[in-house]
């Protein structure tokens, strides 16, 4: 039994029930070898995600939960510094369970630090317009790397930690700056003890895009006001409930087996689509995962992202009559916490009284299950991920879900879903042109 419903009758007319037994013996090999290699603790096994939300245990939660109580008490703003898999997690879930206009409310209504991220780009506008925001403001600043190489968070680091030095000094700015990193190879590391800096762990056996139950990603939900409990919790039962080797029983790995159905047939796009806005960055974490996961050896799904009925508006034409290569999967919430009833008017000057008494939830829904039709009837297949609710625990569930169905998917398209080669050759052709020391004798790519 799963928390997870998994519906895939729209998009079973583009496949049959006998494609999916085919792929049971592969799923099950592939699962063995998930869950017996995730046992061996070393550097390079890189599945210490599979266990982790069991592995953390409540000191350090107890820990990550102090710290973020630190800096509520003694600051208005909390910079996020990070990119790719070492920001994305933490943003999906403050964006997706907290407040839409989170940073917009007064003190009172918000009862956390606003929450600003950087690093995650290399826009001298975007990181000035930001600076911009800290003028008489109390700040502190979490720095996300895990390799602590990493040129954009190291740049914006570079910035925003001079500007708590000026501000504060050097030896009290320094009860200013927790570090998330890898304590075995990272550079950032050895910073952080230097300068006595806070220092959370992120586990060596557990890539960036999969460490969304670490600190990485727990800390700064955690100074959002999430309870991270919850999150850990919803985890945990999700790596109990879908821990079946049987596609049958395993939504997960029926999810993962129909992306490499459908790929196989030509169905190479995959949009992940949301009826929240606040749940883009819950699209974007998992457009990461998918693409680095998936990406290489000239294979892959493309995995991209819409939030609805917004995209309808500009992406719905496509999707609706263009070319016949998509696949969507939505997630379905199936009760969202908040809602606004449309009222009566006494004119229906603007002739929508039919609506009179309905609720935003519920035309957003009927606009969900009228584009599923739509676009299965237009010849894209439609996968429907529900869950009960959003919040901590569904939240940390989901997630979970996704990272297990991401690596069978991987493995069942025969790649490496903990690699990602591919990521370097931007890098090296910039730092050539950047004329990085270590780079003089390079070529480009
Ligand atoms: O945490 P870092 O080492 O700074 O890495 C941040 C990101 O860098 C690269 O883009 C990798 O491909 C991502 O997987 C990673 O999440």
């Amino acid at each position: 039994m799963s928390n997870i419903k998994l519906d895939y009758s729209k998009a079973y007319p583009f496949f049959d029930s006998g494609e999916l037994g085919k792929l049971c013996d592969e799923v099950i090999y592939h699962h063995e070898k998930l869950h017996v290699n995730c046992k061996k603790e070393s550097a390079a096994n890189c599945l210490g995600w599979v266990h982790q939300p069991l592995r953390i245990d409540l000191d350090e939660i107890n820990q990550i939960n102090r710290a973020s109580q630190k800096v509520k008490s003694d600051s208005d703003i909390l910079i996020v510094i990070g990119i790719g898999g070492s920001y994305l997690g933490g943003r999906a879930a403050i964006e997706a369970l907290q407040h839409s206009f989170h940073n917009n409310l007064s003190q009172e209504k918000r009862s956390a630090p606003k929450i600003f991220f950087v690093g995650n780009n290399l826009s001298p506008t975007y990181t000035a317009d930001l600076i911009d925001l800290l003028h008489e403001k109390d700040f502190s600043i979490n720095v996300i790397s895990k390799s602590g190489t990493t040129l954009e968070p190291a740049i914006a680091f570079r910035i925003f930690r001079n500007l708590l030095e000026k501000k504060y000094g050097k030896q009290m700015a320094s009860k200013r700056i927790y570090i998330t990193t890898d304590d075995t190879s990272s550079p950032l590391n050895s910073i952080a003890s230097t300068e006595g800096y806070k220092t959370f762990i992120m586990p060596a056996n557990i890539g960036g895009r999969y460490s969304i139950f670490t600190a990485a990603a727990l800390f700064p939900m955690a100074v959002s006001g999430i309870c991270i409990q919850d999150i850990v919790t919803g985890a945990i039962t999700a790596r109990n409930e879908l821990k079946s080797p049987k596609i049958a029983e395993n939504p997960a790995y029926q999810y993962a087996a129909i992306r490499n159905i459908l790929y196989r047939k030509g169905k190479t796009i995959e949009i992940l689509v949301a009826y929240e806005p606040s749940f883009k960055y819950l699209t974007e974490w998992w457009k990461q995962l998918f693409a680095e996961s998936e990406g290489k050896d000239k294979k892959g799904v493309f995995p991209t992202t819409a939030i609805y009925s917004t995209d309808l508006h500009s992406l719905g034409q496509y999707v609706q009559e263009g070319r016949r290569d998509l696949f969507e999967t939505t997630i379905k919430v199936v009760s969202m916490q908040r809602d606004i009833i449309i009222e009566k008017t006494s004119c229906n000057q603007d002739k929508l009284d039919y609506l009179s008494g309905e609720t935003m939830n519920y035309i957003n829904d009927k606009a969900f299950s009228g584009v599923v039709l739509a676009h299965s009837n237009g010849g894209v297949p439609n996968i429907v991920v529900q869950i009960p609710k959003m919040d901590a625990y569904n939240f940390g569930y989901l997630v979970y879900f996704f990272q297990l169905s991401c690596a069978m998917s991987g493995f069942l398209m025969g790649v490496d879903p903990f690699d990602q080669p591919g990521v370097e050759a931007y890098k090296k052709n910039m730092f050539i042109s950047l004329e990085r020391p270590e780079y003089t004798n390079a070529n480009m790519i």
